[in-house]
């Protein structure tokens, strides 16, 4: 007789075919933040931001996102300050975006989700020699979150637009020599922090995440441009990639703090 399971497994994901939430995990990735119940955190610095744009190498479809990678070997492109005990180097930034405007974004604001989120992902190079060993270190990555809201062109996006449809399929890679990444965040400081994990596999509890107050605001031919982006590999049957962000996650035991009042 079939003999019956005794622990089912955790809910699989569609998209990541892995649990949505990792057993005996405490501090998952994305989270609802509750403004008022965020803790103004007079001790938090100012986040210092400093990227070589020269760094930029290139952008690849990796069957979950579109990455713009950049050259990690050194401390050209860094961020300081803020939550953060060390600096931490720029090693790729992308994107988490829905099928529609009404939904995207990973975290989430008083329960209200962004048609996008722009996740700037760093690695902890002062206490760790590699990316792979800080993504297994509690302090090992600082990840900026930033919002994105439907309204006016964002003329910076735009030349990362253009270039989107070199790499509509899945392991596709084209290069992308020159590019600021800084001309994504917003002006305002204001940001939430918390200890939270990666949102796709491997899912580890390793981020700081550092998420903007204010949006940017994009286009919607903008938004579009990313969900013709596609899944799949060329020769594949076609699925467009879209509502590539991971479902809420317990808050547990933790408290957001904000830097400002
Ligand atoms: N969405 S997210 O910002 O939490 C995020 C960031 C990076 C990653 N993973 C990366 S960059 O992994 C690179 C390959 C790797 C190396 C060691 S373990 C995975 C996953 C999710
Ligand atoms: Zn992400």
């Amino acid at each position: 007789a079939a003999c019956s399971r005794k622990n089912r497994n955790a809910a699989l994901h569609p998209l990541w075919q892995s649990p949505l939430t990792i057993p005996g995990g405490t501090r998952q990735s994305p989270i609802n933040i509750q403004w008022r119940d965020s803790v103004y955190d007079p001790f938090l610095k100012p986040l210092k931001i400093s990227y070589d744009p020269t760094t930029c190498l290139h952008i690849w479809n990796n069957g979950y996102s579109f990455l713009v990678e950049f050259d990690d070997s050194t401390d050209r492109s860094i961020i300081v300050g803020g939550p953060l005990e060390n600096q931490y180097r720029l090693k790729q930034f992308h994107f988490h975006w829905g099928a529609i405007n009404d939904w995207g974004s990973e975290h989430t604001v008083d329960s209200k989700f962004y048609p996008a989120e722009l996740h700037l992902v760093h690695w902890n190079a002062v206490e760790y020699p590699t990316f792979e060993e800080a993504v297994m270190e509690g302090n090992g990555l600082a990840v900026i979150g930033v919002f994105l809201k439907l309204g006016a062109r964002h003329e910076g996006l735009q030349t990362l637009v253009d270039a989107l449809p070199a790499v509509k399929h899945k392991d596709t890679v084209i290069e992308f020599d020159v590019f600021d990444p800084s001309c994504l965040l917003p002006s305002c400081p204001d940001y939430w922090t918390y200890a939270g994990s990666l949102t796709t596999p491997p899912l580890t509890e390793s981020v700081t995440w550092i998420i903007k107050k204010k949006p940017i605001e994009v286009d919607e031919d903008q938004l579009e441009a990313f969900r013709m982006l596609l899944f799949t590999s060329d020769g594949e049957e076609e699925k467009r990639m879209v509502d590539n962000f991971r479902p809420l996650q317990p808050l547990m035991d933790r408290t957001v703090r904000s830097s400002f009042q």
